[in-house]
């Protein structure tokens, strides 16, 4: 090849590439200018996988040399799956809670200043990114990663669904299986191991979060999908994971969901076709666990269009308030379904998911919080045992809280006192999404001014300026532990030597206490966080939809587990408790990944105990 053919062919097109990077990144730093905003350059934009890579890489230098580079130590605290870890990091490095960072490809608005948080996530014009969200459509397009007038026609199709009713069904599904998970996993009445095969002898657990995705999904595949688990026996399986194969399938449906769940980037970043021929186990267990969970969920799909077509429902009858049924339908209206069946499909994934993930990994984070802080535990339980007198009798209490008018009575009061405390700790300290993305509409709706204008919002009465298409990433750790609103890190009698780990910061007491609400109806002395400081299920009209659907469920697991039993970190003394605390605290850090949400990799063996022969009588 002559050198003027090697030009032509690699070099220019390499020139040409620079020069239109080049010349983007300068308009960009235009527009970051005029917007006001304290701005850094980044040579990718996060949604790009180079700024991934970049940010591992970086992960490699030694602290001490990337505290030298200011301009490295900022790009590697902007890594998003290490939101949660680097918390107010970037923050604290800029000195300023809201900032812009500039690409070529884009401007995107880091904060966590409550006042603009609200403003992004409130305002009904910002919609969600589809570079980012998008990777959610494996089995088709779903509420969560689509935007407009689509995500408009799925939440008013699925909204009905959340009603008092459903919220009855779910108390009553939730303290079931907690019931029968204990049952499993708690002690026999003499103190023996139960189920050696499952658990250690001392029936301690090792991975709480993997036991509660398999209670957690039980939850919601029954309450929203109508999966019948005949007895208490095969709930059991399915809490063991070892849910029935039905014949001709590879594995379990719960299996097949895990499995997704484990192997979601693989199965989103390779062609299918690649999956089936790889000769890499990783693969094919992607790939088979995908096909199987689609098989399940056509299944589903399939059975219900048929009930629905024998009793009629598709032709405009009465809308049945059962999610599964209000998906189905929406495929089958006559002349022009609401939802095509890929549609139906992706969102019948996208609740499974949403609705089981996050709740697994808040209870298991709850569970760790409370094992790690038995003082907090004793208060929790004296606050179900203070609102729910009639739990007299050990025996009664399966039977009483099952009743779903318990739910009418009691769950207000249950979410104003130490358990919903505890609860709104969990998910304030763990937030499982620590970060949350919105983008500035490319032109309003009223007008078409936006891209030419700006959007103008403010912060602490300074007018910001930033141009269409701008994205916004809301950072929920920093917000959730910004010390304007919320305790520093609290000594505590249980103290552990490792620092900056939330067991230390996990502080219900101040949820309830010390407040003056005004609202009538409303506890006036539980904490009602001021608007943009708690967000942990984002907040306007694209927050979480399944909101009270989680709150209801942890409740009623938590108040289920903690009437009857204590959970415990596994030792036999106080001096192995506390070298069992600190393990704790380590391993609650430095364990910690985001993968499609925040989860817990590593062990931290835990046990339930009947109430009353805990193993070490705290004072
Ligand atoms: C502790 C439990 C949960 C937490 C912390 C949580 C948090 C969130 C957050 C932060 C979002 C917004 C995501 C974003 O802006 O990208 C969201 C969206 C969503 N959640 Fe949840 N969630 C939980 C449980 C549930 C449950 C139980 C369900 C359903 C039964 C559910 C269904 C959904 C759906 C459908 C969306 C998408 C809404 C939309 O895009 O318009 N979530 N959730």
């Amino acid at each position: 090849m002559s050198i003027s053919t090697f030009a032509v062919v690699f070099v220019a097109p390499i020139c040409l590439l620079a020069f239109f990077q080049l010349t983007a990144l300068k308009r960009n730093i235009s527009a970051a200018k005029k917007s006001g905003l304290l701005y850094v350059i980044v040579p990718f934009s996060i949604a790009n996988p180079l700024s991934l890579a970049l940010g591992r890489l970086l992960r490699w230098v030694p602290e001490q040399w990337l505290h030298k580079v200011w301009w490295l130590d900022v790009i590697s605290s902007l890594e998003f799956t290490r939101s949660w870890h680097n918390g107010d990091r970037p923050f604290r490095l800029l000195r300023a809670s809201t900032f812009l960072t500039v690409s070529p490809t884009e401007l995107i608005i880091y904060t966590y200043e409550p006042e603009v948080t609200s403003h992004f996530l409130r305002g009904p014009a910002f919609g969600k990114p589809q570079e980012l969200l998008g990777i959610l459509n494996i089995y088709g397009p779903t509420m969560t990663g689509t935007d407009g007038e689509r995500t408009r026609v799925f939440r008013r199709t699925t909204a009905p669904f959340f009603n008092e009713q459903t919220m009855r069904h779910v108390w009553g599904q939730g303290v079931k299986g907690a019931g029968v998970l204990m049952s499993l996993f708690g002690p026999s009445e003499s103190g023996e191991a139960k189920n050696k095969d499952v658990v250690d002898p001392s029936y301690y657990i090792q991975r709480m979060r993997t036991v509660a995705g398999r209670l957690t999904l039980y939850v919601v595949s029954s309450v929203c999908f109508e999966r019948k688990i005949e007895s208490d026996e095969m709930l059991k399986d399915v809490l063991r994971g070892e849910d029935a194969v039905p014949e001709g399938r590879k594995i379990g449906f719960s299996q097949a969901m895990h499995g997704v769940l484990d192997w979601f980037t693989v199965i989103f970043v390779t062609p299918k076709w690649l999956l089936s021929l790889s000769p890499l186990t990783m693969h094919r267990n992607a790939k088979r666990s995908f096909t199987e969970l689609g098989y399940y969920m056509e299944k589903l799909k399939v059975e219900r269009e048929n009930k629905l077509l024998q009793s009629g429902r598709e032709k405009g009858g009465k809308t049945s308030s059962s999610l599964l049924n209000l998906l189905v339908e929406a495929g089958m209206m006559s002349p022009n379904p609401i939802l095509g069946p890929e549609e139906v499909l992706g969102n019948m994934f996208i609740f499974l998911f949403a609705g089981h993930e996050a709740n697994a990994n808040t209870l298991s984070f709850l569970f760790f919080l409370l094992a790690c802080n038995p003082d907090a535990q004793r208060r929790t339980q004296l606050d179900i045992d203070t609102n729910m007198p009639q739990l007299e009798s050990i025996k009664s209490i399966a039977k009483c809280l099952s009743d779903p008018s318990v739910y009418d009575a009691m769950y207000q009061q249950l979410m104003e006192s130490h358990v919903g405390a505890c609860i709104n700790e969990a998910l304030r300290l763990y937030t499982v999404l620590p970060f949350l993305v919105k983008t500035v509409p490319m032109q309003s709706q009223q007008s078409q001014t936006i891209e030419k204008e700006g959007h103008v919002f403010s912060a602490n009465g300074v007018s910001y300026r930033v141009p269409g298409g701008t994205m916004v990433v809301v950072n929920t750790t920093a917000a959730h532990t910004d010390p304007e609103h919320w305790p520093k890190p609290r000594p505590n009698a249980y103290q552990s030597t490792h620092r900056a780990s939330p067991i230390d910061s996990f502080n219900p007491g101040f949820w309830v206490s010390g407040h003056n609400n005004v609202a009538s109806g409303e506890n006036p002395r539980f904490l009602r966080p001021r608007s943009g400081t708690y967000v942990p299920f984002s907040d306007g009209g694209r927050g979480c939809l399944g909101k009270k659907f989680a709150l209801v469920e942890l409740c009623s697991i938590v108040t289920r587990v903690l009437a009857e039993y204590s959970v415990e970190l596994v030792a036999e003394s106080k001096e192995e408790w506390h070298k069992a605390r600190d393990c704790a605290a380590k391993v609650l850090v430095e364990e910690i990944e985001f993968q499609m949400s925040l989860r817990l990799t590593g062990k931290v063996p835990i046990r339930f105990v009947k109430r009353g022969k805990e193993t070490i009588a705290w004072e």
